[in-house]
């Protein structure tokens, strides 16, 4: 893992004061992610999704104006697919594989209650674990229902069969979905004319909501700026961008950060599990990450940001969701606890370290109360701007993790102490615990990025040994032991005693000219080869394809005859 407890980022990162508890959270995670991973892998509830794929319309833009107007259209794929395999391309790319079940109608519960889905999504599918019964949004949803009428209740599919990777989606389409995502983080000083006040009397005075303050300051002005410098490099580094500071309340960075970070969690999923499309072969590539994370602070910080936030509300639910109110599965008794006890896993992990988030600042003063409502409204456009992706994959994984982030800050501000919790739906549950595990992966998939490039930076700092240096080693030794061999050979053919005599000395001087050499040899290659071999573990271990070894077990290639 990465997690140090030094700064793991460059000095002019923006979020110093961020930079403990990066390692904190790096140390947190080897904790969390064996066993969110485990949860997610391995009970067919957190494994199933259901969703509305196909019969939803883009609300936003359409046809006409040139852009994809419903997700029923083509895949915007990249320049010369033509010349790749079909496999490969990225339309086949962003289909969605795996079994597939109709929602099934009141009729069929009622019918077989043990198996409504009729063994669709295969037989040793638990599915009293992965129908949802009870389909109604309540208005403190930050979701949006995702199933209308009777007929299009959604499907339910394997999130198994279908890891959020490169897809090849991209382009035009791709951007303008990021885009429109983008502007529902509003941060105008016109549409917020009175400034948040954060509060006189409810100001943080616990340090670590203090820093947390502190945190946020610095880091959503700077990822405002760094982000429309994108689209016009002449924005100055210090500018009047009407985001500043004082109009710009901590609600409103929570948003731009969670949208950021989300992004960039997707960035590294395609990024780590990346198909070279020329090849075939599914590895990380890290051009890829350099490219669009590694020179931005900001959007790791964000990311790490986000693992906090859930982190935060994956520990706050445990008592709700672990108390015996909640069955996840009603006919399958044994899975039921199995489910219960990896849950309990994950949330015991996610609350040992306190403080990690602190909600109750936000939404308290000022503006708050009636942020919340359009906190909520942003929250809800962005899920229905999913239904612009052109790609299915993503589509599937970009709900999940809209509606895991949405159900990550319904629990953190709506489930208060003292008051009824509003009701979690199964669909909110499986979201948030599979946005838990991106996330997981995520920073995980960081830390072997960094360390790839810190490798690497190595290696250009070192004269790069090609395999003939080492080559040349073993031949040395070849050559000597040769040249030996027949001084031997020679001097038992001597003519005069002195002749023989001198090639008896001129033997053993060879014979300790080797040994000494070897001396001198012997920890050189001993370094080569562990450094060799530790060089290929780590590959093996992030998942790279492995370099051939620079040198061989081998016998001195003698000259047998001469022996
Ligand atoms: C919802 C959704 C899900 C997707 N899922 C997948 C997937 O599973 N697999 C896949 O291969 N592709 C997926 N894509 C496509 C992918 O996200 C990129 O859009 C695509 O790879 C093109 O990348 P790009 O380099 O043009 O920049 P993009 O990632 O499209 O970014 C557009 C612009 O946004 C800004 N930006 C980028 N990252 C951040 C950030 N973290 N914070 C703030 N601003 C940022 C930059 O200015 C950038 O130029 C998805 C797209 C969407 C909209």
């Amino acid at each position: 893992s990465s997690s140090t407890d030094s700064c793991p980022f460059s000095p002019n990162a923006i979020i110093d004061d961020g930079c403990v508890s990066y390692a904190t959270l790096d140390r947190l995670n080897v904790k969390v992610k064996p066993a969110v991973d485990d949860l997610v892998r391995t009970t067919d509830f957190f494994s199933h999704y259901r969703m509305n794929l196909f019969h939803k319309t883009c609300p936003f833009w359409n046809d006409e104006d040139g852009m994809c107007g419903n997700i029923a259209c083509a895949v915007e794929t990249l320049d010369n697919e033509e010349d790749i395999p079909e496999i490969w391309r990225a339309h086949e790319l962003s289909k969605l594989e795996g079994p597939r079940a109709k929602h099934p109608g009141k009729k069929m519960q009622k019918q077989h209650p043990d198996r409504p889905l009729q063994g669709e999504l295969g037989e040793d599918v638990g599915e009293s674990c992965v129908v949802e019964y009870d389909d109604e949004c309540d208005d403190r949803d930050y979701c949006v229902m995702d199933d209308e009428g009777a007929t299009s209740k959604g499907d339910y599919v394997s999130l198994l069969r279908n890891p959020e990777r490169f897809t090849g989606y991209g382009g035009q389409s791709s951007k303008q979905v990021w885009d429109a995502i983008y502007l529902e983080n509003c941060f105008k000083k016109s549409s917020f004319p009175k400034s948040a006040d954060l509060g006189v009397s409810h100001r943080p005075t616990d340090p670590a909501a203090l820093d947390f303050k502190q945190v946020l300051d610095t880091a959503g002005r700077q990822a405002q700026l760094e982000h429309q410098r994108q689209s016009n490099p002449n924005i100055p580094f210090v500018a009047n961008t009407g985001y500043e500071g004082e109009d710009e309340c901590l609600e409103k960075r929570v948003f731009y950060r969670v949208v950021s970070g989300m992004h960039a969690s997707i960035s590294v999923h395609l990024c780590w599990d990346f198909l070279n499309q020329s090849t075939g072969e599914w590895q990380p590539n890290l051009a890829c990450y350099e490219s669009r994370l590694h020179g931005y602070p900001d959007r790791i910080s964000n990311l790490y940001f986000n693992y906090a936030l859930v982190t935060r509300a994956v520990a706050k639910l445990a008592p709700y969701v672990l108390g015996p109110q909640y069955t996840f599965c009603t006919g399958d008794p044994l899975q039921d606890q199995d489910t219960r006890d990896k849950i309990s896993a994950v949330t015991q992990h996610a609350a040992s370290v306190p403080q990690i988030f602190d909600e109750s600042v936000m939404f308290v003063n000022g503006e708050g109360p009636s942020l919340k409502e359009d906190f909520r409204n942003r929250f809800r456009n962005i899920s229905r701007v999913m239904d612009c992706v052109g790609c299915d994959k993503c589509r599937l994984w970009g709900k999940i993790q809209t509606n895991g982030y949405g159900t990550a800050l319904k629990v953190l501000f709506e489930f208060n102490e003292g008051q009824k919790p509003p009701s979690l739906k199964r669909t909110e549950l499986v979201a948030l615990f599979n946005t838990y595990a991106r996330l997981s992966s995520s920073i995980s998939a960081v830390g072997k990025f960094r360390a790839m490039i810190d490798m690497r930076d190595k290696a250009e700092s070192q004269t790069f040994k090609s395999p003939e240096d080492v080559w040349t080693l073993v031949d040395e030794v070849d050559e000597d032991m040769n040249e030996f061999i027949k001084m031997r050979n020679r001097g038992s053919h001597g003519d005069t005693v002195g002749e023989q005599m001198g090639n008896e000395f001129a033997r053993v001087m060879k014979a300790v000219k080797i040994v000494l050499k070897s001396w001198i040899r012997t920890p050189r290659m001993i370094w080569e080869i562990v450094s060799d071999e530790t060089t290929r573990v780590y590959r093996a271990w992030v998942g790279l394809p492995p370099r051939p070894r620079r040198y061989a077990f081998r016998l001195p290639s003698l000259d047998r005859d001469e022996l």
